[in-house]
């Protein structure tokens, strides 16, 4: 499965433009929104997933506008439109609703998705150590030129040197296996003091799906990324709410 959207992904790059205008403003401020809250809750709009619909409902500006008065420090879009009913045009209409920085939440492959992120307003980017390889650290230098925080994704120990070799301010870490869709809620418990003790800001991506599941991650993760619980909420505002005031 995640070798078909990567390719999809790579077909949507190659029909970009090479360049696009105003791609040297400085990064705005995703860092410091996290780096502000405690617990910093990344509400994401997600509408599907390869296990299939999320149950979300609301259109992704007023889904945001919820997450935002729920108390969200940041909020992720995912764009991807071949399984996770995404689309770059997501992240517009979420900045028409809310002033909180935005993650654009997709595979990126390609450097002109780099540039194409800024252009649609996101604030940061997702960078797989996964899916980029050897090609991490240039994507990080091409988003920090472009005004974006780039955002690595992370599984185990090895990406994590690899992710922590580059000036990314912030790590996250995805308890779910992108093959096998298994979480394994320990990754985040594990790796997180790891990170920290870096300097950077650790996030727990992933199965966060109640309070309880947050708080086994305090003190030794920064960040907490929440879909489907969020998105899929009946009252997304509330459903924010709980998460934030733990
Ligand atoms: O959500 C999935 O099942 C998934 C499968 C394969 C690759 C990526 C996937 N999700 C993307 C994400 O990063 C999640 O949307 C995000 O971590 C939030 O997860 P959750 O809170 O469990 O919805």
């Amino acid at each position: 499965m995640i070798d078909a959207i990567i390719a999809a992904s790579l077909r949507r790059g190659e029909l970009l433009p090479e360049t696009f205008p105003d791609t040297r403003d400085p990064v705005r401020p995703f860092y410091d929104a996290l780096a502000a809250s405690d617990p910093a809750v990344i509400a994401e709009v997600k509408y599907a997933s390869p296990s299939g619909p999320t149950g979300a409902t609301l259109p992704p500006g007023l889904l945001a506008r919820e997450m935002a008065a729920g108390g969200a420090a940041a909020l992720s879009v995912l764009t991807e439109p071949t399984v996770f009913g995404g689309d770059p045009s997501f992240i517009r209409e979420v900045k028409r609703y809310t002033d909180l920085p935005v993650l654009r939440k997709d595979i990126l492959v390609h450097p002109a998705q780099i540039a194409e992120s800024r252009h649609i307003g996101a604030d940061a980017v997702l960078l797989i150590a996964m899916v980029l390889g050897d090609d991490l650290p240039a994507f990080v230098n091409h988003s920090f030129a472009c005004g974006l925080e780039p955002v690595i994704e992370i599984a185990d120990e090895v990406e994590l040197q690899a992710a922590v070799a580059t000036g990314a301010r912030i790590i996250g870490i995805n308890n779910r296996d992108l093959r096998t869709l298994v979480i394994d809620p320990d990754r985040a418990s594990r790796l997180g003091p790891l990170i920290r003790s870096y300097g950077r800001i650790p996030v727990a991506m992933s199965g966060i799906m109640a309070p309880d599941d947050l708080r086994r991650y305090r003190g030794r993760c920064g960040a907490f990324l929440i879909g489907t619980a969020i998105s899929s909420a009946e009252d997304p505002k509330s459903a924010t709410e709980a998460f934030v005031c733990m």
